[in-house]
């Protein structure tokens, strides 16, 4: 599974932008760019240059940085001016190689790099001073057409997150010892680099399919068709219904033949070491995958060719990593975007994604850029994404992973709120403390096999922990030392204090009957 990704945007900190306004800014610069391809006199064109350059050094922008940027530009314009000289008519400048110049065709030329520069000055002002969603953002106001702007937030969203990958894999292999500054690199350097490459090809290409499966899930690809919901369920059928399942990866046997039932309302905690099968279980039962052998029915209805979409619509995945389901420009919008591939109104879906936000606490971000937040706080964003399309069974993917203390803790009770609106969860993990606590139904998976199903008692079983390469809950490792305590199994801190009440009690009655304090060897014997 993937690791955390952290995307900065605050390339501009410490620069005051002249205009507070992003959209008064964009058509500043808009209207900037069309009066400097109308000029035509050098002395005018070199003096605005210049006039762009000082505003810009008293806004705050490092000369560095503009030079950098006009670095990437210049060369190719440069290039062309290159040639104009020789090839307009006029009066005779200098000759090159046999070749004359016209003073018509120096001026020419001189006037487009002092184009370039100008347009390039005032683009480079308007990126160091606007984070680039903002400025997607604004783009709205000079009247660009959403899908577009959605298709560039989108890439450039994967453009960021590719390029964080590649500085944490080039960061890695320095740290072991790559070196890559100067020119002159050595062989072994090049052979290294030529695998970061190919490395970061292949995390591009699993990234684009995480990403393609998290948009399908939230109906992405269905191109907004109403599909009717499934009737309000009969409490007694099963959720969930996997029956002999099997499912492969080429030669990879990733399930083989398992079967369990999920009942409605049911918080269950699907465990099991790195490679037992979750993900792909959770492709099948979300419907994103086929079983290849074997019967995967939800709600009572084999899932199929024909009714997958229809029965998505009751089941919502919230992936591991935030970064491959959230992508558009806002909060609110990336939380509508399922409600909007239901076929609801914008209205409705607005509606809706702000109900979500609410319910995760999320909603006075909802006009923020989701880059602009902490993990945790994506994290929020991408179950109110699922939850706005008001599944009736929702499964997250290792949703404890890379969140603090607190946002463990704060998560747990917004899992504890959902399954008290009648929700039905499932939540992979390889927390055992979590699960101890939370669940209600423990589905152990090893090798694509379902090594046990049951209560959260699993968990205490030491054979069956040390199959599935888990450990005991932490709670009651305590009482594993205590001698006459070892059976007990507290799931919470609360439980756990209750037991620890009791065995001091026992103490107390020990010493009144025998006159003697508890000590040592009968219970308190670590
Ligand atoms: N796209 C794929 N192509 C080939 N094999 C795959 C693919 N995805 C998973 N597998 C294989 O299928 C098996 C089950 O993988 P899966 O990702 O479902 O396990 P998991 O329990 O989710 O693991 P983890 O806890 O590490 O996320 C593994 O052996 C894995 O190597």
């Amino acid at each position: 599974m993937s690791g955390k990704v952290t995307v900065t945007l605050r390339e501009n900190e410490g620069i005051r932008p002249l205009i507070a306004s992003p959209s008064y800014r964009l058509w500043t610069v808009a209207v900037l760019l069309v009066t400097i391809v109308a000029l035509r006199q050098p002395a005018v064109l070199a003096g605005t240059a210049g006039l762009f350059l000082f505003v810009m050094l008293c806004c705050g922008i490092s000369l560095r940085m503009i030079l950098r940027r006009m670095l990437l530009l210049i060369p190719f314009g440069a290039s062309a001016a290159l040639f104009i000289p020789f090839h307009t008519a006029g009066r005779p400048a200098f000759k090159v190689l046999g070749y004359t110049a016209t003073s018509e065709g120096v001026e020419r030329a001189v006037v487009l790099l002092l184009k370039l520069a100008g347009a390039n000055l005032l683009i480079t002002y308007l990126i160091a001073v606007t984070p680039l969603f903002v400025l997607i953002r604004s783009l709205r106001a000079i009247g660009i057409p959403a899908i577009m702007l959605e298709m560039m937030s989108l890439l450039l969203r994967y453009f960021f997150l590719l390029k964080e990958e590649a500085r944490g894999m080039s960061k890695a292999q320095r740290s072991r010892g790559m070196k890559t500054s100067g020119w002159l690199w050595n062989a072994l350097t090049y052979k290294r680099f030529g695998q970061l490459m190919g490395a970061l090809f292949v995390r591009a290409y699993l990234r684009s399919q995480r990403i393609y499966m998290a948009m399908s899930a939230r109906g992405g690809f269905e191109g907004g068709r109403s599909v009717e919901r499934l009737a309000e369920t009969d409490r007694t059928v099963p959720v969930v219904e996997v029956k002999a399942v099997s499912y492969a990866y080429g030669n990879i046997q990733a399930l083989k033949g398992i079967s369990f039932d999920i009942a409605k309302g049911t918080k269950v905690a699907l465990m099991g070491p790195n490679g037992a099968g979750k993900s792909t279980l959770i492709s099948l039962l979300n419907g994103l995958e086929l079983a290849h052998a074997g019967e995967v029915r939800l709600y009572g209805e084999t899932v199929n060719r024909s009714n997958e979409h229809r029965l998505r619509r009751s089941v919502g995945v919230v992936y591991q990593d935030p970064d491959d389901q959230i992508f558009s420009a806002t909060v609110l919008e990336d939380v509508a975007f399922g409600p909007r591939n239901l076929g609801l109104s914008a209205e409705e879906a607005a509606e809706r994604a702000a109900e979500a936000l609410s319910s995760v606490g999320m909603l006075e971000y909802k006009t923020r850029s989701p880059f602009e937040l902490s993990y945790g706080q994506k994290r929020r964003v991408a179950i109110a994404g699922v939850l706005a399309m008001r599944p009736d069974f929702i499964i997250l993917d290792e949703p404890m992973s890379f969140l603090d203390p607190r946002g463990r803790d704060e998560l747990q009770e917004l899992l504890e709120r959902m399954h008290r609106s009648g929700l039905t969860i499932m939540v992979a993990t390889h927390d055992v403390d979590f699960a101890a606590e939370w669940a209600d139904r423990v589905l152990l998976l090893k090798d694509g096999k379902l090594l046990a199903s049951g209560t959260a008692e699993l968990l205490f079983d030491d054979e069956l922990l040390t199959q599935a390469s888990l450990h005991l809950p932490r709670l009651a490792r305590p009482f594993r030392m205590l001698q006459g305590a070892e059976d007990l199994r507290p799931r919470s801190v609360k439980q756990a204090a209750q037991l620890i009440w009791k065995l001091m009690n026992r103490g107390g009655e020990y010493a009144k009957e025998t006159g003697k304090p508890l000590e040592g060897d009968r219970i308190a014997k670590p």
